[in-house]
This record gives structure tokens, sequence and C-alpha cells, in this order.
């Protein structure tokens, strides 16, 4: 806002001086592969054989992910929205797992100067992966750069957005696309009428998801709910009936342990087992087109649905989408007046409460009962 303006800013970012975009990150070029899986799977007991595949999938796409082309491009749809909004807050991109990392981004926010930031996590919902991970890499790194005090940071500040799978803006983007790839698949010569509506995830192991029910719902329970409105608004729009399932994809770990089903080619046999011809796909556990997205639904989704005479479609990402983008703009602006201990109305959709925008002890550990050790920012208690 312009300093001799009369008025003061409508929505306010105060006390945040800076935004951290903050994502898990993906190589550049083939010699990137190898040292970020590496970085992605330290210590994790992903098998040899996985993490080879998983390598094959990069390679096949020129070693290059296109998620940090993605995140480039959100990065400057929030500075465009931000300044239609007349808010001054530099965005500044980092990732856990490749450059530029999370130390990177701390370096950006103090040549900025910035004393309290608001961070923005690429993943919608709540679980170790998506929230509690991204809290601990950042005291990890803080740690290691000796600023990490009893209490948080003794340099920059973080607080985090609250995980925004039930807001309306990001509710609506995925309909939009839903709504869209029913076109699609019309114009492919499926019919919608007959379609089902399969919403997917990435999957996780059943303890990670066990471990996730501290943040009021699971990471499953979570996108239940959130597929129950889209279709419903999708079928609205549609003017017929969405029914819909939900499925999973890029399962890892040893086959002995556990992850969410069923997977996304397992559940198009048996929808194709029960006559089903045409199938939509949504996406909702991502926000782009990352590796996810163009190997495991684009590649190989599609590819077994073409070969059960399946007609199938996949609906887009919320990726820049307009309501997505302003709704993201609208959780900071919710944040800093949560941060400024005014009262909020936190909107969402369905039948969820809003997460917690400062989780609870405990909050997402990868194991019910087991504290990682590590302490984690955002957070009641830095070490639990
Ligand atoms: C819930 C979730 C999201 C969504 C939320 C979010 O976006 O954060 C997500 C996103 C992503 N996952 C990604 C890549 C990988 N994830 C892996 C491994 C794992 N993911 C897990 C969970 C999730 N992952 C889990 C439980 C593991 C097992 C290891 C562990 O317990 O941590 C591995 C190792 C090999 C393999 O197992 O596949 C890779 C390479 C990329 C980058 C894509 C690109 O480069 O375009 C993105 C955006
Ligand atoms: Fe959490």
């Amino acid at each position: 806002m312009p300093a001799n303006s009369p008025l003061p800013a409508a929505h306010d970012a105060a006390p945040y001086d800076a935004l951290l975009l903050y994502s898990f990150g993906g190589p550049n070029k083939p010699e990137d592969v190898v040292p970020f899986l590496r970085n992605v799977t330290a210590g994790k007991g992903i098998p040899d054989e996985r993490l080879e595949e998983v390598g094959e999938h990069y390679y096949g796409f020129g070693g290059k992910s296109p998620i940090n082309e993605q995140n480039l491009a959100l990065k400057a749809a929030l500075e465009a929205e931000l300044a239609a909004r007349g808010l001054d807050l530099p965005v500044v991109w980092g990732n856990r797992n490749w450059a530029p990392y999370t130390t990177d981004a701390v370096d950006e926010l103090e040549g900025l100067g910035a004393k309290r930031a608001v961070a923005l996590v690429t993943s919608a919902y709540s679980s170790y992966s998506g929230c509690r991970q991204y809290r601990e890499d950042l005291a990890v790194t803080l740690d290691k750069r000796g600023q990490l005090g009893p209490d948080g940071s003794t340099g920059v500040q973080f607080d985090k957005v609250r995980s925004y799978f039930n807001h309306p803006g990001f509710a609506q983007a995925n309909v939009d696309a839903v709504v869209e790839a029913y076109a699609e698949l019309e114009a492919n010569g499926g019919s919608g009428a007959a379609a089902k509506l399969v919403f997917v995830t990435h999957s996780i192991p059943d303890t990670m998801e066990a471990a996730s029910r501290i943040s009021r719902a699971t990471y499953s329970e979570q996108h239940l709910d959130l597929a129950r409105v889209v279709a419903a608004q999708a079928a609205e729009r549609l003017g017929h009936e969405v029914p819909w399932d939900l499925a999973y994809c890029s399962r890892s770990g040893p086959p002995s342990q556990p992850w969410l089903e069923p997977d996304v080619n397992d559940h198009l046999e048996a929808l194709a087992g029960e006559g089903i011809r045409d199938v939509v796909l949504s996406p909702i556990g991502f926000i782009s087109d990352h590796m996810e997205v163009a190997y495991d639904l684009d590649t190989e989704a599609l590819a077994t649905a073409k070969d059960l005479g399946i007609t199938a479609v996949r609906a887009g990402t919320v990726g820049t989408r307009e309501p997505f983008v302003r709704g993201l703009v609208d959780l900071l602006l919710e944040r800093a007046a949560l941060a400024r201990d005014e009262a909020v109305t936190e909107a969402t959709v369905g039948s969820l409460p809003a997460l917690r925008s400062v989780c609870a002890p405990g909050c997402c550990l990868r194991r019910d009962g087991e504290p990682s050790g590590i302490p984690a920012l955002c957070s009641t208690d830095l070490n639990s």
C-alpha cells in the first residue's frame, strides 16, 4: 500500500514481514536424481528396489521433476495476488529436499531483514509428511545455524498457516478442475453420467495415518471430508449424480508394512470388474502436477485404465488456479489476525473444523507414542 495512502490496509499481514513458500523440492537434471533421493530417504528404510524404480521415473522425464517450476509459478501467482490486494509481503521459496534448501530460504529472509515470517507448506493435509516433517526440518535447520533457542528461533520467527484441505478456496479450485475433466471425458467419447469419480492421494503407512488423528481427523478422514464436498458441488454443476471413491498412489516402504489402500491401479481393476467404463481421476492429495501426478497417475494409472478398456481423464491439480491462490492469501491474513490475537472466523467447507494453526504437542508424529526426539517449530511445545 502506498506510504501516503489515507486509509489503513483493509487486510493487514502484520506481524509478518515475509511469506515462506515451503515445499518438497525435486531434481532439475539427471545428476541431481540420486542425491535428491538420498535427501528424501535418509534413514527411512525404503528398499533399494523402490529407490531404483523411483529414480527411473525421474530419468524417464529427463531427470527433471516439474515441481520446482510449479513452485516458482505459485510464487509468482502469490506475489501478484498480494500486490493486487496492496499487501507488501515478500515471498521467499525454500524446500526440504532440494535447493533452494530451508537454510537458503532463511539466509534470504535474513537478507530481507525479516523478523517474523509465515510459512505456507505445499501440502494441504495434516500428517507427518505434510505437517510435522516440515516443522522439524525448520527446527533442525535453525539448530544447525545455531539459531534454535529453548522456545523456538532466536533469529527469524516462524508461524505456519493451518492445513488448508478444507478451506473454501482449495475446494473450489478442485471442483472447477473436476467439472472441466467431466467435459473432457465427454469430448473423448466417454459418459459423464456413467462415470466414477476417483479421488487420489499419496498413500502413507497405516502407522502414520493413526498418528495423524491428533489433528482432529486422520489424514484419510480429511480427504474423505473434502471429497464429499467436491463431489456434491460437482454433481450440482454437472446436473447428474457423481458417485465417487478415494484411492491411493505412490506407496513405498517394505511390502510387509501396511499402507493406506486401495492402490489406484488395483481400484481401477476392481471398477472394471464392476462394469465401470468411465473414470475421472481427481488428485486432491497434491497441489501441483509434480512427479507423483506426472508418473503415478498420468503415466501408470492412465495406462492401467486403457488396458482395462476404461476411458479415463485426469482432472487438474489446483496449481495456480485463482480460487486457490486467493484462498492462500486469505489464509495468511487469517493467520496474521490470529497472531494479533484478534477474533477470526476460520472459513471451512465440509463437516470438520479448521485444523490448528499452532500444532498441539505430539502433533503428527511419524508413529504414535514414538516422539522423534527432533524439535518442531510452529507448535505449543517445541520438544514433543
Ligand atoms: C503425504 C505425502 C505427500 C503429499 C504432501 C506433500 O506434498 O508434502 C508427498 C509428496 C511428495 N513426495 C515426493 C517424492 C517422494 N516421496 C517419497 C517418499 C514418501 N512420501 C511420503 C508421503 C508423502 N509424500 C511417504 C510417507 C514416503 C515414504 C518415506 C517417508 O516416510 O518419508 C520418495 C522416496 C521414494 C518413494 O518412496 O517414492 C520420493 C522421491 C514429492 C516430490 C515430487 C517431485 O519430485 O515432483 C512430493 C511433492
Ligand atoms: Fe501437525
